[in-house]
């Protein structure tokens, strides 16, 4: 009986997702056996330093693709918006899973505070790490205070029942997979109220939702298993987001959000560069082939660039560089 070994992070999130992929596998192929092995990371050692600070997106990765490389697990299962747009040599990204939800959530501390980023209460104190979160709230609600925020869902959640956010914003596919939202505007978390927010407002991060099952590339047997799992929209939407942002990117976190889904006209994309202070974003939509994912992620992200996006990016870097 043929057995695989899965290395994932020992997050809540990541072995909720991890557990997922195994019980997806063993209901596919009945006689396999699938054994988690979790495997501590950097970015989960140090969850106290902002993640834009640290710089590297590959924090909560590397570790597991060492054990992977040296054999001593044989898929893993991530986040996709956690992975790098390079895959180390002998790896790759085997399968992508069927895409929860892509939205961000805003997450309120109490009901009464509004339903969304317009009707937020004035200078609200906002949880988020993230430049791209930061970038959009503030072009929409530059009164808003933004406030750093480290930690697993579940310590986000706590910081914010303490009263030192009035509200976060969060991945819904993190609450949805924890089992902490179902969807409904409004819903709650303890004390805690839940909103999807628009995607054209909050524009999600590159594969945000999407969960990417990494094999050896000379594995063929476990290729084999972990294909049964594949799904040609989130592969095809994972593959337009990442090039875009691959096209984009050189080196540094940027504020870059995308968010690729099938229509019945093909493959639409819809890209965004926004400055750190939210006072100019730039914003484009493509439709093409789905088989031509990563050429239409290189076309959107041209577009950006030519109306502005490149004069941001430049800002930016100067700005990072600076901080040195
Ligand atoms: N930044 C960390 C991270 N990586 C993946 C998710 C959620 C799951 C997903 O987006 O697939 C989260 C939490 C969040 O942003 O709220």
């Amino acid at each position: 009986m043929a057995r695989l070994l899965l290395g994932t992070r020992g997050s809540a999130l990541a072995r909720t997702q991890s557990e997922w992929v195994a019980n997806a596998l063993r209901t596919a192929f009945p006689d396999l056996a699938v054994e988690l092995r979790i495997i501590s990371t950097t970015g989960d050692r140090v969850l106290d330093v902002a993640l834009s600070a640290v710089g590297d997106k590959g924090l909560f990765v590397k570790e597991l693709e060492q054990a992977l490389l040296a054999g001593e697990v044989d898929l893993c299962v991530h986040s996709a918006k956690d992975m790098p747009t390079e895959t180390p040599e002998g790896l790759m990204l085997a399968a992508f899973p069927v895409r929860e939800d892509p939205r961000d959530a805003l997450v309120l501390r109490h009901a009464g505070m509004g339903s969304d980023l317009q009707n937020l209460p004035q200078g609200a104190r906002v949880g988020t790490s993230s430049l791209r979160r930061a970038s959009q709230l503030r072009y929409h609600r530059p009164d808003l205070q933004l406030a750093d925020v480290r930690g697993n869902v579940d310590t986000r959640l706590r910081k914010l029942a303490e009263g030192q956010y009035d509200a976060l914003i969060l991945a819904a596919a993190g609450l949805r997979r924890l089992g902490l939202w179902d969807g409904t505007p409004g819903a709650t978390i303890g004390e805690a109220v839940v909103y999807p927010l628009d995607p054209l407002v909050m524009l999600p991060a590159v594969s945000q939702g999407i969960l990417a099952i990494e094999t050896r590339t000379a594995d063929s047997a476990t290729r084999a298993f972990v294909a049964a799992l594949d799904d040609p929209a989130a592969r095809a939407a994972a593959l337009a987001e990442r090039a875009l942002l691959r096209r984009l990117e050189g080196g540094c976190q940027v504020p870059v959000a995308a968010h690729a889904a099938v229509t019945a006209s093909g493959l639409r994309l819809r890209g965004m560069i926004g400055a750190l202070d939210g006072s100019a974003l730039v914003f484009a939509e493509q439709t093409g082939a789905v088989e031509q994912a990563e050429a239409l992620g290189v076309a959107v992200a041209e577009a950006l660039l030519a109306q502005g996006g490149d004069a941001i990016l430049a800002a930016i870097r100067s700005q990072l560089e600076a901080r040195r």
